[in-house]
């Protein structure tokens, strides 16, 4: 098996290539094996079976840990003859919903060095520290249970209210743990639970645990649609749904799997077809938090916003990070909240235009001027040797106040040009506003200069709540917060 790859990057290649949600699961259920056969020394042909029938329909296969503990010494030999027959390009998630402290780092190493299986999943209650073992191999998944379709569960899974239920909480916790790429969501098959996961956590990969409908059936209580419709994400992904077991009974296996999978790919396409590409979603952000922007920096990291290595930065220097802003106007829910929180900040300052600084901050300073209902003018990077040739662009008065919005504040030397651009032209510049400040005494140096500089976020702030979530390693951290 290759444990080289990630988990996820193994898993997209098998959807892509099986064009599949499915998985497959291989357990030695006792129920399901009649009197007359050996469950140690038969179970292995039919898995080899159930593989050759589904190696191309299927996008995983998952194997319960319970099952095989429960035969003994004969149960951990025939696991390690299940891993072995999987073929390597399918990923494998070990269902083991580990949940124990002290043994988690033991038991991450079996698992994933010794078994090399590519995901396990784990029952959170001990919290965090006990899923941490598992996210430092880059390469794994861990998926957190979530929820269950027991129905004793309820009384847990609930509490204290239907509208607050713990089970949604546990999804913003563990969100915090850990990347979409990282830390997936265990769920059962319950099509309202799923639709209040699925809002709560657009971006994660869900693993439906129980028996799936076969078939899209309005007038059956359980119908493969609502589910798919629940459970899916708005590109008509992120879900991994079991074979149901009663296909394997049927009298052409393959067949009746291939029309499962080509059911849901077709819910799938339906999906895509119904969801807005550029859905504006509102955030829940509460700015009485103690650490209000937690979510808007973990999201930062999460959409690759932090990347590490030797890069030069735009005054030359180079520095073993890059904080890239561009990606997040293509993300409107997070741009959103970025334009929000700079709002707050321009609230409280008097201007009569905003300036974006080009070209990075033209759609942020845009997206203010609509929201505030504010004019907008940018002082060009170069002057066009064509058309109008102006320094500025957008309809001003000399004598105006206006206030300056950039991304990062790293020299400060781009906002200071532009803002000695606007100066020319008459206009007064106080107010330098930015989502980053990356401190190390630029604050200080735009003072000096006369402008006052405000950031949503410190590089610092950024660190620390990466590193408190488990996001970047010490190392990284000491990068991000080392003298430049
Ligand atoms: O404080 P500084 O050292 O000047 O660095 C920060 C500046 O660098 C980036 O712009 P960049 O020059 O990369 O241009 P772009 O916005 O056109 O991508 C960023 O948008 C800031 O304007
Ligand atoms: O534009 C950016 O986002 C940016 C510029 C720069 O010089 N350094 C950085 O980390 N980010």
């Amino acid at each position: 098996m290759n444990n080289q790859k990630k988990f996820c990057d193994k898993l997209l290649a098998a959807i892509e290539s099986n064009q599949s949600l499915l998985y497959l699961t291989l357990d030695p259920q006792p129920e399901t094996f009649p009197d007359t056969l050996s469950i140690t020394t038969d179970f292995l042909a039919k898995a080899k079976l159930a593989i050759d029938q589904t190696a191309d329909l299927i996008s995983a296969c998952k194997i319960t840990l319970g099952f095989y503990q429960s035969l003994g010494i004969p149960g951990w030999e025939l696991l390690q003859q299940i891993l072995a027959i999987i073929p390597p390009h399918i990923p494998v998630i070990l269902d083991a919903k580990h949940c124990d402290l002290n043994t988690s780092t033991l038991f991450a190493k079996t698992v994933f060095e010794d078994w090399q299986v590519d995901a396990v999943t784990l029952s959170p209650y001990a919290g965090f520290d006990q899923v941490a073992p598992f996210l430092l191999y880059p390469n794994k998944t861990v998926f957190v249970l979530c929820a269950t379709a027991n129905p004793t569960a309820a009384a847990l899974q609930e509490y204290p209210t239907p509208e607050n239920p713990l089970y949604l909480q546990l999804v913003r916790v563990s969100q915090t743990w850990g990347t979409p790429e990282k830390l997936g969501l265990q769920v059962g098959v319950m099509p309202d639970m799923l639709a209040r996961i699925r809002q709560a956590a657009p971006e994660r990969l869900i693993l439906v645990e129980g028996d799936i409908p076969e078939q899209n059936d309005l007038t059956e209580q359980n119908d493969l649609a609502e589910l798919l419709a629940a459970g899916l994400s708005k590109n008509g992904e992120g879900l991994l749904l079991p074979i149901p077991p009663s296909l394997f009974a049927s009298q052409e296996p393959r067949l009746e799997i291939q029309k499962l999978r080509d059911n849901i790919n077709e819910q799938r396409l339906r999906a895509i077809a119904g969801s807005p590409t550029c859905e504006l979603w509102l955030p829940d952000v509460c700015f009485l938090q103690p650490e209000p922007h937690r979510d808007l920096i973990l999201q930062l990291y999460d959409i690759g916003c932090v990347v590490f290595g030797d890069h030069v930065q735009a005054s030359g220097a180079v520095f073993p990070y890059y904080i890239d802003l561009r990606k997040i106007i293509s993300i409107p829910q997070i741009f959103h909240q970025i334009v929000s929180a700079y709002a707050e900040i321009l609230k409280g300052l008097k201007f009569d235009r905003i300036a974006g600084i080009p070209y990075g901050s033209l759609p942020t300073a845009t997206g203010l001027a609509l929201r505030m209902e504010r004019p907008m003018i940018f002082p060009r990077k170069e002057v066009k040797t064509y058309g109008a040739g102006k320094l500025i662009e957008g309809h001003f008065q000399a004598g105006e106040t206006i206030v300056v919005v950039d991304d990062i504040l790293i020299s400060g030397k781009s906002v200071m040009e532009g803002a000695a651009k606007l100066k020319s032209a008459g206009l007064n510049v106080e107010d330098i506003v930015v989502l980053i400040d990356h401190e190390q005494g630029v604050k200080d140096k735009l003072q000096v200069n006369g402008y006052r500089a405000h950031s949503v976020l410190a590089l610092s702030e950024i660190a620390q709540i990466l590193y408190q979530a488990n996001r970047i390693d010490t190392e990284q951290f000491q990068l991000l917060t080392a003298e430049h």
